[in-house]
């Protein structure tokens, strides 16, 4: 089921260095938010902490309130793992496990879970995954083959199947295209217009054009400088973001004046 996140004056560090300073933001449930800035200002290491992939990383900590549906997901006793499993996560260069089969990569997350199930509901699982992927029809016939034997548009819509095959309430996306052929590229795009029927969805983007088509609201993200903390300057409708903002750095970043 689809849910909303409320972040509340996030800051976030890698050992002392202020990486993100600040954050308010209040993202929709069944929603396409794409977050943009330029090179650095913390797209990535903001996404991170929406489901805590940050502290897989030596030195980097969050400080301030990330609400998943009013729960905060920093709260004391809450695991990461379960955490990370409400609200998956798609990278930027596909990743499957390269010798496990398409089924047991489309799996790998429930097993991960120790969550036992039938042979029967595995097979229902692996079909429901790759169909809300859009890939069931290209690899229904080859599930035994190994992942690493799709190609690059394939492979990150096997990784998706993987994240949604756990029935996350969030899905987060870090430039999930960025290694897509645009052909590649459209399905995912397609499928991310589909999946936010039923998953809170965040994208994170270089490509502006990208970010007018898939979003509903856009989040602007800028750095003063270099060693200075990115910061949120701007989060509105995908429309208002590229046609009326409100902010000059805005405008000035989606006219292509710098970044
Ligand atoms: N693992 C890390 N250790 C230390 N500093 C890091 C680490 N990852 C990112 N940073 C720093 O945090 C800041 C934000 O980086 P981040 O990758 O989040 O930006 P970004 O907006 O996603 O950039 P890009 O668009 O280039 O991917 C940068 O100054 C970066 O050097």
């Amino acid at each position: 089921m689809s849910k909303r996140i409320d972040v509340k004056d996030l800051n976030v560090y890698y050992g002392n260095f202020l990486a993100v300073e600040g954050v308010n933001i209040n993202i929709e449930a069944k929603s396409v938010t794409a977050f943009i800035g330029p090179s650095g200002c913390g797209k990535s290491t903001f996404l991170r902490t929406l489901n805590r992939m940050h502290e897989v990383i030596p030195g980097a900590y969050a400080k301030g309130e990330v609400l998943l549906d009013g729960a905060d997901i920093y709260g004391a006793g809450v695991d990461p793992v379960t955490v990370r499993s409400n609200i998956g996560m798609v990278f930027q260069r596909p990743n499957p496990f390269p010798t496990m089969s398409i089924r047991d990569n489309v799996l790998a997350g429930v097993k991960l879970n120790n969550k036992r199930i039938s042979k029967g509901e595995a097979d229902a699982l692996v079909e429901k995954s790759l169909q809300g992927a859009n890939l069931w029809n290209e690899v229904k016939d080859r599930l035994d083959k190994p992942g690493s034997g799709l190609s690059g548009g394939q492979q990150q819509r096997l990784c998706i199947a993987r994240a949604i095959a756990v029935e996350p309430a969030v899905l987060l996306m870090d430039e999930p295209c960025s290694a897509l052929d645009p052909i590649s590229t459209l399905a995912v795009e397609d499928l991310i217009n589909e999946l936010k029927d039923s998953y809170t969805v965040v994208i994170v983007t270089h490509n502006m054009q990208q970010a007018a088509r898939v979003s509903d609201k856009t989040a602007f993200f800028n750095i003063a400088g270099t060693g200075k903390p990115g910061k949120l300057i701007e989060f509105a409708e995908t429309s208002t973001i590229f046609n009326n903002p409100s902010q000059k750095a805005t405008e000035d970043y989606v006219s292509g004046r710098f970044g």
